[in-house]
């Protein structure tokens, strides 16, 4: 048996650059992961198996399901195997929980099926099920260009961060294909990008569409830096400790949900894998 982390990622700031022929936008976004997120445990078995399954997410369309097929259908590979999931991350919530199941996945099974493709191979592979997957495959915070799948890595500071969850579900292509979607962010490279102040260009669009998320921005503001990840509806605050961060969730209105953890340039994924 195999267990390995799926951890969420932060966009720390996301810049939207160009949209493409195909619908696509071009992004320039800094990845970070956090020290929490989904768990999930690879037992080989002859079929493939899920469990427990996942409200509204029928097995097939789950992420996990879908990356062991493309596995199988990739390497010709006709193992089995059961898995399952502890899912922590908010759907839907910006936190990239589901490219991180799908992420965990193609590695956890490569291993568990001695399948000995490359990262890169299992990057290339994971891109085909979300813009997200490629970077938790990778496992370094990265400054990300094209749809998000091209890298440099990069170093951040690992502040704790307050991350709270608004309770609305953001349809991300919703998003991508509103006008209003400001699509003419600058190219700078990544030393002007880290210089310049960090920003995520969906926030605006998305606090208009969904007035609980711009409620609850505004609320941490008060007490941290404060911004969207990706397309939302998840905020984060940057904080210098735990302490400061935990105190923070402890004043939240009532019946705010949200966790507190730390940023990490190393994803939990890679330091469990170089743990076994
Ligand atoms: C923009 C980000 C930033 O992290 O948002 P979050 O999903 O994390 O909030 C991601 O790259 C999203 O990744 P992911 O959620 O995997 O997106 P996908 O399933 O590949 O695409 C969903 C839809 O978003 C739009 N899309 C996505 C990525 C991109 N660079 N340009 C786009 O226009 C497309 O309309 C696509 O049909
Ligand atoms: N294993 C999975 N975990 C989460 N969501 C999944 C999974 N498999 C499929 N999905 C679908 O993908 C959508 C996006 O999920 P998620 O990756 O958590 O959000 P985001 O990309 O906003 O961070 C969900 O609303 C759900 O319908």
């Amino acid at each position: 048996m195999i267990r390995l982390p799926a951890p969420a990622k932060l966009n720390l700031f996301l810049y939207i650059t160009g949209r493409r022929e195909d619908g696509y936008h071009n992004l320039q976004t800094l990845f970070q992961f956090v020290d929490f997120g989904d768990e999930l445990s690879f037992t080989p078995a002859s079929g493939l198996t899920l469990s427990p399954s996942l409200p509204g997410v029928a097995p097939e369309d789950n992420l996990i399901i879908r990356a062991a097929r493309l596995l199988q259908t990739h390497t010709g590979c006709n193992k089995g195997a059961h898995i399952r999931l502890t899912k922590r991350l908010p759907m839907g919530g910006g936190l990239g929980g589901g490219s991180s199941d799908a992420a965990t996945t193609l590695v956890g099974l490569n291993r568990l099926w001695q399948l000995g493709l490359s990262d890169h191979e299992l990057a290339t592979l994971g891109l085909q099920l979300g813009a997200d997957v490629p970077v938790f495959v990778h496992g370094r915070a990265a400054f990300a260009e094209g749809v998000g799948d091209i890298f440099t890595d990069a170093a951040p500071p690992e502040p704790w961060y307050l991350v709270l969850n608004p309770g609305v579900n953001v349809s991300t292509p919703a998003i991508f294909t509103d006008p209003d979607l400001p699509r003419n962010s600058p190219v700078m490279s990544l030393e002007q990008r880290l210089n310049s102040p960090w920003q995520n260009d969906c926030e605006a669009l998305v606090k208009k569409r969904h007035p609980e998320v711009a409620k609850l921005l505004s609320w941490l503001l008060e007490y941290a830096p404060s911004r969207m990840t990706g397309t939302g509806a998840c905020v984060f605050g940057t904080f210098n400790s735990r302490d400061a961060a935990e105190r923070t969730l402890n004043h939240a209105p009532d019946g705010t949900v949200g966790f507190v953890a730390r940023g990490c340039n190393r994803s939990p994924l890679l330091t469990a894998l170089s743990a076994q």
